[in-house]
């Protein structure tokens, strides 16, 4: 709506497509009665106010019509012709003084008298004076600048005798009012040509202020708060949200200087030196803001600034759901306590402990065996805790070597290191701002790292690799550990003070065959995902039961993960047949060297449950493919790839 809008000198009037052009002929007396039928001829192209005034007066008038709203163009002539476009910022059209009309005037005035004095605006005309020798008359010519300068040129020639003037309206006024003859010196063509040349700016004015309204509604828009000054800092525009931040609704701030409204957001040092200063934080009215300042230039000049302030506050709540993307994207905890399967006292109690740790913000330690659900109990644990939707993001510190572990972590500015992307990277601990970071195989951690490590925990803040300023981070950690982290600070490969900062709560979880009672019902979840993902339609429960001893009665070293990874290979197994009746279950020995051979038990070594001739084994059977023997092994592959590590079997391949 355009009278909601603030208009002003300094702005186009706001603009109404479609209806006619508006103009307002701002004249004296004398000239408007003259071109009184000229306005006449105007009626339905446009509308005309006629008003009178001279000088300051006329300024006023038009100031005040503008603010308002009221007008497309000015016409005017003379003196008001120039103050008019000397103080506004508005289209203004000159009836201009031809040298015909002024031949046509003395013409006219030589029937009165052969002396004849021309008082004109601005400048006197040397080609009179050629001319004047044709008429055979005497002319006198003046120019006057103000009404004043008028009056004296005037009282001048008056004194000199003369009785017949030609000029402009304010000049035949006074002529009239000292009882002599004065002659308008303007013809209706001019007039008429003063008017189509207001019609052609008004038209410009409104595809201009067409093109003001678009980018007023724009600006109106914005959720942020911005205002621009021109040059000398004064308030050329200023949105709904600026207009609340710097005073009551209906405030006047257009015109104002910036500085006297709220010096704190001058414009001034960015007028003067033209910089750009982009995302300085900065508090104003009880908040934070994300200040930018912007120089506006015109062909390479300043000609005025902008400035806008975001709330803090949005950036954050923006930052947030962006993380929470990302998280989601990185590393999405689907996880919960329901979806678990187990039964045994032993997985129970490990359950009903996570939940009650779930109720709490502290950091939790998940110990055990590779392979029993410590990433599934951390997950689970997010999503039953106050973080639940926010960023779950899981980093395996074993899967890194130490410098690639640090900046995955902790991040790096731009320019840290050779190498480093352009803009930085933020790190982990960032992306699970307000989430929860879960920090598998944490006695793989490197020394060094631990001790970051634990300053963060303990300052809740991170600084970024190359940086100097550190950021706040809330963060909830979650640890797991297959190793005996005791044993490690013994041995002076942990740190103890981050030991017990990691231990605040402690969630031993069972291995698998502690819990020999889960061993059936995980096991037929898995044959009968796999069956239906192959298309087979046997029943999982009935195709496992002749197994079920040989299950019960292993060992599972790789715990659930190689459980998962057997139940696979029967179901591969099972495919074959197309009803339980024909299975010819001792063929699967072959597929199933670990369940029928005696002596799995005695081979296996340490807590992995790896051993030189499983891990050869499952080389062989994968083709060196270390991926898919650890797979087959119920390993994680930075598992297998520690076990080969430390006994001299080189790095991971594929
Ligand atoms: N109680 C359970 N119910 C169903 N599936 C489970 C359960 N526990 C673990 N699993 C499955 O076992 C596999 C291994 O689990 P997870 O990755 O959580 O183990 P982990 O202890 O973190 O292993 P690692 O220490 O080797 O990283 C996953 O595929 C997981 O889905």
């Amino acid at each position: 709506m355009p009278g909601d809008r603030p208009s002003s000198p300094f702005f186009p009037a706001p603009v109404r497509s479609g209806e006619l052009p508006r103009l307002c002929f701002l004249s004296y007396r004398q000239i408007r009665g003259f071109a009184m039928p000229v306005v006449a001829e105007y009626t339905g192209r446009a509308e005309i106010e006629v008003v009178d005034g001279t000088f300051g007066d006329a300024l006023a008038i038009a100031r005040d019509r503008l603010e308002r709203g009221l007008v497309d163009a000015f016409v005017s002539a003379g003196s008001n012709a120039s103050i008019l476009r000397a103080g506004l910022q508005a289209p203004v059209a000159t009836i201009q003084l031809s040298g015909f009309d002024l031949l046509q005037a003395l013409i006219k005035a030589r029937r009165m008298s052969s002396r004849v004095g021309v008082v004109m605006y601005g400048q006197t005309i040397p080609e009179l004076d050629e001319v004047k020798d044709l008429l055979n008359i005497e002319v006198v010519q003046h120019a006057y600048q103000t009404p004043d300068d008028a009056r004296q040129r005037f009282e001048q020639l008056r004194r000199e005798g003369f009785e017949v003037i030609v000029g402009s309206s304010l000049v035949v006024e006074l002529a009239e009012q000292a009882g002599l003859h004065g002659l308008l010196a303007y013809s209706l063509g001019s007039v008429r040509k003063g008017f189509e040349d207001a019609l052609e700016l008004a038209r410009v004015a409104r595809l201009e202020a067409g093109r003001y309204e678009q980018l007023n509604g724009v600006l109106h828009n914005l959720q942020e708060a911005v205002l621009a000054v021109n040059r000398d800092n004064r308030v050329i525009a200023v949105n709904p949200p600026m207009q609340q931040l710097l005073g009551p609704p209906h405030a006047r701030l257009i015109g104002q200087s910036l500085e006297a409204i709220e010096p704190e957001l001058s414009l001034q040092p960015t007028l003067d030196s033209g910089q750009v200063e982009r995302a300085v934080v900065q508090r104003f009215a009880q908040r934070d803001w994300v200040v930018n300042r912007t120089p506006i230039r015109e062909h390479g000049e300043i000609v005025g600034a902008a400035l806008t302030l975001y709330d803090a506050r949005t950036i954050q709540e923006a930052d947030t759901s962006l993380r929470i993307q990302q998280g989601r994207r990185q590393s999405a905890a689907r996880h919960r306590f329901a979806n678990l399967i187990g039964q045994s006292p032993a997985f129970v109690r490990a359950v009903q402990t996570a939940r009650r740790f779930a109720r709490t913000d502290l950091t939790v330690l998940i110990a055990g065996e590779s392979g029993v659900g410590k990433e599934l109990f951390a997950q689970s644990i997010h999503n039953e805790s106050v973080r639940a939707g926010r960023p779950f993001v899981a980093v395996n510190c074993a899967a890194f070597p130490e410098a690639l572990l640090e900046s995955e972590l902790f991040g790096y500015e731009e320019g840290a290191f050779t190498g480093s992307r352009r803009g930085g990277k933020r790190g982990l601990f960032e992306a699970a701002h307000t989430g929860t970071l879960f920090l598998d195989e944490i006695g793989d951690m490197p020394l060094q790292l631990q001790t970051r490590l634990l300053r963060v925990l303990q300052e809740r803040e991170i600084t970024r690799l190359g940086a100097t300023a550190a950021i706040p981070v809330d963060v909830r950690v979650i640890a797991a550990t297959h190793q005996p982290l005791n044993d490690m600070i013994a041995e002076r490969r942990f740190r103890q003070d981050l030991f017990y900062r990691l231990n605040t709560l402690r969630l031993p979880l069972p291995p698998l065959r502690e819990r020999r009672e889960d061993i059936a019902p995980l096991a037929e979840a898995q044959v009968g995902r796999c069956l239906q993902r192959l298309g087979t339609r046997l029943d999982p429960a009935r195709a496992l039961a002749p197994l079920l001893p040989r299950l019960r009665a292993y060992d599972w070293p790789g715990n659930i993960r190689e459980l998962e990874n057997l139940g696979e290979r029967i179901a591969v197994f099972l495919m074959q047949f197309d009803r339980l009746e024909n299975v010819r279950y001792d063929e699967l020995r072959h597929d199933l060297p670990e369940l029928f051979a005696d002596a799995t038990a005695s081979e296996v070594a340490g807590d992995t449950g790896l051993s030189a001739a499983r891990v050869a084994a499952a080389l062989q059977a994968q083709g060196g493919n270390r991926q898919a023997a650890a797979r087959q092994l119920g390993v994680s592959r930075s598992t297998l790839w520690r076990w080969m590590r430390e006994r001299g079997a080189g790095a991971p391949g594929s």
